[in-house]
């Protein structure tokens, strides 16, 4: 569970763009964060990752505080980033890519090859193409092996930074059982979604931001059905993505 309270964080010197969030994640849930482009919402995973210290809040994890500490230490108490662009290494096979993703613990070479083994029943794309550069993947195919790094540390939290982005129809879908996979391995999911009709269909819980602070928490499926919602979203310049039905996932 990721409990964020009064978390103030920003770039620079410059106002703070996150002015006193307060969100929770529930254990073993999906939870979609969603608002108007702006809103803070990607600051937000940056500041659980470590990669932005905050100025003020808390991040607790089971009830230990992760504010300020250094990324690679998040990533030791069983939090993972998925970052939202060029997440694998091109030249690499797409088990060397996933075999990264126990950096950190690197030296455990018997652990990490039994966990490997693991995944790759998992997912099965990262069997069938394990030796094949990662180059030739397609960007659904890349999203799955991206996930499957970040399940090399068996993560109890996993956060994904708009995952959807730049994927069709066929690849969203492949994306949606992919997330499915990480949740059914008990991981608690934090996801930031543009495509704002696709990523409620997979969560949860939704959180709705704007001017960063949380607007509404609530259950994914109230805010699906809520008439306000696409005025929120459409008029916010968020483009709603109305083009996946629920469920199509
Ligand atoms: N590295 C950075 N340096 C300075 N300002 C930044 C940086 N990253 C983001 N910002 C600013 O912080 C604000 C919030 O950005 P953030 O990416 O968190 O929003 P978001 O809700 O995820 O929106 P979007 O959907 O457009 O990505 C924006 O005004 C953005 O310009």
């Amino acid at each position: 569970m990721i409990t964020i309270s009064g978390l103030v964080a920003g770039y620079g010197a410059a106002d703070p763009i996150l002015r006193g969030v307060d969100l929770t994640a529930a254990p073993g849930a999906v939870t979609c964060v969603v608002g108007p482009n702006g809103a803070g919402k990607s600051t937000v995973l940056k500041a659980c990752s470590g990669l932005l210290r905050p100025r003020s809040g808390r991040i607790l994890l089971d009830g230990d505080d992760l504010a300020g500490l250094a990324p690679a230490e998040i990533i030791r108490r069983g939090v993972v980033q998925v970052p939202q662009h060029h997440g694998l290494f091109p030249a690499l096979t797409v088990r060397e890519n996933v075999m990264l993703g126990a950096y950190v613990e690197r030296r455990e070479r018997e652990r990490n090859r039994r966990r490997f083994a693991e995944i790759a029943e998992l997912f099965p794309i990262v069997a069938e193409r394990a030796g094949e550069r990662a180059a030739n993947l397609s960007g659904g195919q890349r999203r799955a092996v991206e996930f499957a790094r970040a399940l090399m540390l068996r993560p109890k939290v996993v956060l994904l930074d708009e995952p959807s982005v730049g994927l069709d129809p066929r690849a969203r879908r492949q994306l949606a059982a992919a997330i499915g996979t990480l949740n059914s391995e008990g991981v608690t999911v934090l996801i930031v979604e543009q495509n704002v009709k696709f990523g409620l269909s997979l969560a949860h819980d939704a959180v709705v931001m704007e001017g960063g602070k949380v607007l509404r928490s609530c259950p994914a499926p109230d805010l699906l059905a809520d008439p306000g919602m696409a005025a929120l979203f459409l008029g916010g310049g968020a483009g709603g993505g109305g083009d996946e039905p629920k469920g199509d996932a």
